[in-house]
C-alpha cells in the first residue's frame, strides 16, 4: 500500500499575537499522495500560506500532526523533513543567497554535497527550463519580479526535491511565463515522482492539478477534482479564484436559453462542443 506523502490532521495554528481562542487555522486535515499534484484555493487572508509555512517546520502548530513522508514533523526531524521539500515563495527576494544567479541556483546544491561537474550541469538546465540562461552571472536584485520568480523555481529544480510548494510562485509572471513554468513543471512530474502543492489564484494552475483544497477563514470548506470545483460557477470568485473563459462563456449561453453541458470543459473543450452544436442544426 503507497502511503501519502503529506499527512495533515487536525492542525491548529495561531500566530504568538493572537489571543488563546482564536486561530489562524482551525482543523485541518488533509492527505497527499506521492507523484500528485494539489491546488490549494482561498481569498486573501484565508491561511494558506500560513498552512505551507507549517508543512515545512518554519511555523509550529499550536495542535495536530503533521507526517511527511511517514516523519512527524518535529523539532528533531525538521531539518530532515526541509531536505524533502523546495518551496517557492510569492515574493522570492527573501530567499535569495548568491551574488549572482548561478551561485543562488548552486546553492542548496553545495549543501546538498553534490560533486561540482553535477552541479553545473544542474545549474544551467535549471536556468535554460526556466529560460533565464542568458542572466546566470546577473545579480538576483536587480532582476524584475517575474524574473526573480522564475530563479527561485531553477533552484528548486536543480535541488530535485521530493515535494514542491509554490506558495503564487507565478504571480509574477505574464499569462506566457504562467504556461512556461506550468509546463516545466509538468515535465518536472513526468521525470520523477514529484509532488506538488499549489497555492494560487490563477486558474490554470489550479486547473493542472489533480485535487483542489478549498481553504476558507483557516478552515478546510471543500476537495474534490479541478472539474468538481470549477462546476461552482461565481461561487469561484468568493473562493479566492478567477472563473475560467469557458465557464463565464457557458454561464453567458445558459443566460441565453441554450442548454449547455454540465462537466467543466476547457476553452477547447467548448470551442468543439459549439462546432458540434453548430453542425447539428
Ligand atoms: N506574521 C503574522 N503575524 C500575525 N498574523 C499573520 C501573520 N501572517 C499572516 N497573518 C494573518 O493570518 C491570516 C492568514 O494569512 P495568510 O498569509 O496565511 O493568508 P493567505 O490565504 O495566504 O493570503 P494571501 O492570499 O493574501 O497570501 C491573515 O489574517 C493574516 O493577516
Amino acid at each position: 500500500m503507497v502511503n501519502p506523502i503529506i499527512d495533515v490532521q487536525h492542525l491548529d495554528y495561531r500566530y504568538p499575537q493572537q489571543a488563546a481562542d482564536q486561530l489562524t487555522l482551525h482543523d485541518i486535515s488533509f492527505t497527499v499522495m506521492p507523484g500528485e499534484w494539489v491546488a490549494i484555493v482561498g481569498h486573501n487572508g484565508s491561511g494558506k500560506s500560513t498552512l505551507a509555512k507549517n508543512l515545512n517546520g518554519l511555523l509550529a502548530p499550536a495542535a495536530g500532526t503533521i507526517k511527511i513522508d511517514g516523519q512527524v514533523l518535529s523539532e528533531d526531524t525538521v531539518w530532515d523533513i526541509r531536505k524533502e521539500i523546495g518551496m517557492v515563495f510569492q515574493n522570492p527576494d527573501n530567499q535569495f543567497v548568491g551574488a549572482t544567479v548561478e551561485d543562488d541556483v548552486a546553492f542548496s546544491l553545495e549543501n546538498q554535497g553534490i560533486p561540482r561537474p553535477e552541479m553545473l550541469t544542474r545549474v544551467k538546465t535549471a536556468l535554460t527550463q526556466v529560460n533565464m540562461q542568458d542572466f546566470a552571472t546577473r545579480e538576483p536584485a536587480r532582476l524584475s519580479g517575474g524574473q526573480k520568480q522564475r530563479v527561485a523555481l531553477a533552484g528548486m529544480i536543480a535541488a530535485r526535491p521530493q515535494i514542491l510548494i509554490l506558495d503564487e510562485a507565478t504571480s509574477m509572471l505574464d499569462p506566457r511565463g504562467r504556461q512556461e513554468v506550468l509546463a516545466t513543471i509538468r515535465e518536472m512530474k513526468a521525470n520523477s515522482e514529484l509532488t506538488v502543492l499549489s497555492i494560487t489564484h490563477d486558474i490554470d494552475e489550479a486547473a493542472s492539478a489533480n485535487r483542489v483544497l478549498v481553504i476558507n477563514d483557516g478552515q478546510l470548506k471543500e476537495e474534490g477534482t479541478p472539474a468538481e470545483i470549477f462546476q461552482h460557477g461565481e461561487a469561484l470568485i468568493k473562493m479566492g479564484l478567477d472563473m475560467p473563459y469557458a465557464e463565464r462563456l457557458k454561464a453567458a449561453l445558459k443566460r441565453q436559453g441554450l442548454q449547455v453541458p454540465t462537466n467543466y470543459l476547457t476553452e477547447k473543450g467548448m470551442a468543439d462542443w459549439l462546432w458540434q452544436l453548430r453542425s447539428n442544426k
